[in-house]
């Protein structure tokens, strides 16, 4: 173990000649940069060698011991390994240098879910049931592998060329023990974005999926609204709008919509629509808001016309 207490990439072991050869950064062309974040700079390039394109996500590894970082930085490596589905932003590599670490991920060139609420104003009817269904398959997913992200938010909801989401930032993501050993549900020291934050991580710190259905149910209110249903003045404000679930819909507001939305934000996340303890993902996906909705063919559906 490296005196800073961090572990150093194994040398290239001949067992290792027998997986795809490590990249290195001189094997890429960089291009314009697509954003950066608090420890990370993700830059387009192109693979030389096969023309192919890449958002290489740039940590600094001084900075991110500096800020106490390693743990995150593994486990999103770590969870981004083991998601492969077409709603998730994919890790293709990484690989590092002596003072960086490389994260080779898909490409989501048509920027995030949040700026285009922003643009459009609100999402209508058709566009709201489009992508919340799309958001639900890929939360099916990722909490069949019993992963919770944590801190779901239009931010973190980006599309790709075919104006598919895809869901990124798991350096905050939880991987849940497997059995259903009745364990007392474990907690965390980690808590979300204040608007999205459920009150469950907000009271006991309590991990689990239904977080993200309460995540869920903030961002399809957004979508149609064109804004938070708890935002108050300042964050602790916010945190109390949340543990008294105190929120309001405009009028005129469709039924099912306001349906779906109440029964997502349920303050117990048993009681939330989609916990396994009210019917799973199956009641979930067959509640009245996504009638007309063919859950096998998300991906092959054109986006709406609003976007
Ligand atoms: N695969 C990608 N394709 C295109 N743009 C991306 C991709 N991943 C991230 N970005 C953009 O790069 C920026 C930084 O993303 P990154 O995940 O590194 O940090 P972040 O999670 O946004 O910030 P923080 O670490 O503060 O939470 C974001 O604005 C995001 O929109
Ligand atoms: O988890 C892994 O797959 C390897 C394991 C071997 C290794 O050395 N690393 C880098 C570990 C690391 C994490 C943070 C810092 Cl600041 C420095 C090194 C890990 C790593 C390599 C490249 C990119 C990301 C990561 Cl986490």
């Amino acid at each position: 173990m490296a005196e800073n207490g961090v572990k150093s990439e194994p040398e290239q072991s001949p067992a290792r000649s027998s997986q795809s050869k490590k990249k290195r950064r001189e094997d890429f062309r960089f291009g314009p940069t697509l954003g950066e974040g608090s420890y990370s700079t993700v830059v387009l390039a192109c693979e030389i060698a096969t023309g192919k394109e890449f958002a290489i996500k740039i940590l600094q590894k001084r900075h991110i011991i500096k800020e106490k970082k390693v743990p995150q930085v593994e486990r999103e490596k770590k969870v981004l390994s083991r998601l492969d589905h077409p709603f998730f932003v994919q890790l293709y590599f990484t690989f590092q240098d002596t003072e960086q670490l490389y994260f080779g991920l898909s490409v989501a060139r048509k920027g995030e879910l949040r700026e285009k609420i922003k643009q459009l104003g609100k999402f209508d009817l058709e566009c709201a049931r489009f992508y919340s269904a799309q958001i639900v398959s890929a939360l099916e997913h990722l909490h069949s592998l019993n992963i919770v992200h944590r801190d779901l938010k239009p931010e973190n909801i980006l599309f790709n060329d075919k104006l598919q989401i895809q869901i990124t930032d798991f350096g905050t993501a939880k991987e849940l023990p497997q059995d259903d050993s009745g364990d007392s549900p474990r907690t965390s020291s980690f808590v979300g974005t204040a608007q999205y934050v459920s009150p469950e991580l907000l009271k006991d710190k309590e991990i689990c999926t239904a977080s993200d259905l309460w995540a869920l149910g903030c961002i399809i209110y957004q979508m149609l609204v064109g804004n938070y249903p708890f935002k108050a003045p300042n964050e602790y404000l916010t945190f109390q709008q949340i543990l008294a679930c105190k929120y309001e819909f405009p009028e005129e507001f469709d039924r099912e919509a306001k349906d779906i939305i109440e029964q997502l934000l349920q303050l117990e996340p048993l009681e939330r629509l989609g916990s396994k303890t009210r019917g799973g993902y199956q009641a979930l996906k067959s509640h009245k808001f996504f009638t007309g909705i063919e859950w096998d063919k998300l991906l092959t559906q054109d986006p709406p016309k609003q976007m």
